[in-house]
């Protein structure tokens, strides 16, 4: 069968990386969240002082500190959940924090880290077989995907599945909170110079607001065999 490049781009929280994760092993795909990756260098920061502060990033510093941020991502053997380490130490639970989400947008919005990342992203998938997701997998990252999902649905929704999610971890979470930072994230994301979010012209549009996750997975999987089998 031909392996080939599958993008999922779309808005924050709306369900892109359950559907590529659960497509990718359904059909033995490699998976990326390259929203991972924006997130650690985002750590990276806070971690390194590299916000003032009024929280603005310090831009030449973080420039100087782009050669010794290594990201790379592992198999959790025992849940076989996709682990993000940022030079050498496992940051999965930490790079999902809403510190983190409300400071990741203007980190990406950076030409130089988008730069970095693509490279490093366009290196993974060089030899296909890959399902990566995120803002601009079809139309910067992988331009010539053979499959690419736009995905979206309300902001209301979005925000409520995030509350359910982190909610049933146990963690504190307040709705309006969360909604905020979803809204605010879609906007930077969206009006950003380098590769803003949007819709590549040949990427199929999918609402999921009304989709149960099995019926989003089926729909998924549908559109794959299309693509392989025509
Ligand atoms: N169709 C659906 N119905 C209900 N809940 C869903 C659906 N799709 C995804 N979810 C849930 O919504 C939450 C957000 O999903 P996910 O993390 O996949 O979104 P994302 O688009 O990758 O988010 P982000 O952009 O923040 O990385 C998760 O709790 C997930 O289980
Ligand atoms: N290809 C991408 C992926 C992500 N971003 C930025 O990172 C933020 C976090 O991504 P999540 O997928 O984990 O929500 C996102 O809001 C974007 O600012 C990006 O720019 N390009």
């Amino acid at each position: 069968m031909k392996k080939i490049v599958i993008a999922i781009d779309g808005f924050s929280s709306c369900g892109k990386s359950t559907m590529a994760k659960d497509l990718a092993k359904e059909i033995g795909y490699i998976y990326i969240d390259s929203g991972a990756m924006y997130r650690a260098v985002t750590l990276y920061c806070i971690e390194h002082d590299l916000f003032d502060p009024d929280g603005n990033i310090r831009t030449e510093a973080l420039r100087q500190h782009m050669d010794e941020i290594h990201i790379t991502f592992r198999i959790d053997t025992a849940t076989q959940r996709l682990h993000t380490f940022l030079n050498g130490k496992d940051v999965e639970e930490q790079i999902r924090t809403l510190e983190v989400s409300s400071k990741v947008s203007p980190v990406s919005a950076l030409d130089f880290v988008r730069h970095a990342l693509v490279r490093q992203q366009q290196d993974m998938g060089k030899d296909k077989g890959i399902v990566m997701d995120g803002r601009d997998i079809g139309t910067a990252v992988f331009p010539d995907a053979e499959l690419k999902i736009f995905v979206t649905a309300s902001p209301q929704i979005r925000a409520k599945r995030r509350y359910d999610e982190l909610c049933a971890k146990g963690q504190k979470a307040s709705f309006e909170d969360i909604l905020h930072n979803v809204e605010e994230r879609d906007r930077i994301d969206q009006t950003r110079t380098v590769s803003p979010l949007r819709k590549a012209e040949d990427a199929i549009l999918l609402d999921n607001s009304n989709l149960t996750l099995s019926e989003q997975k089926d729909w998924l999987l549908d559109q794959f065999k299309r693509v392989v089998y025509e």
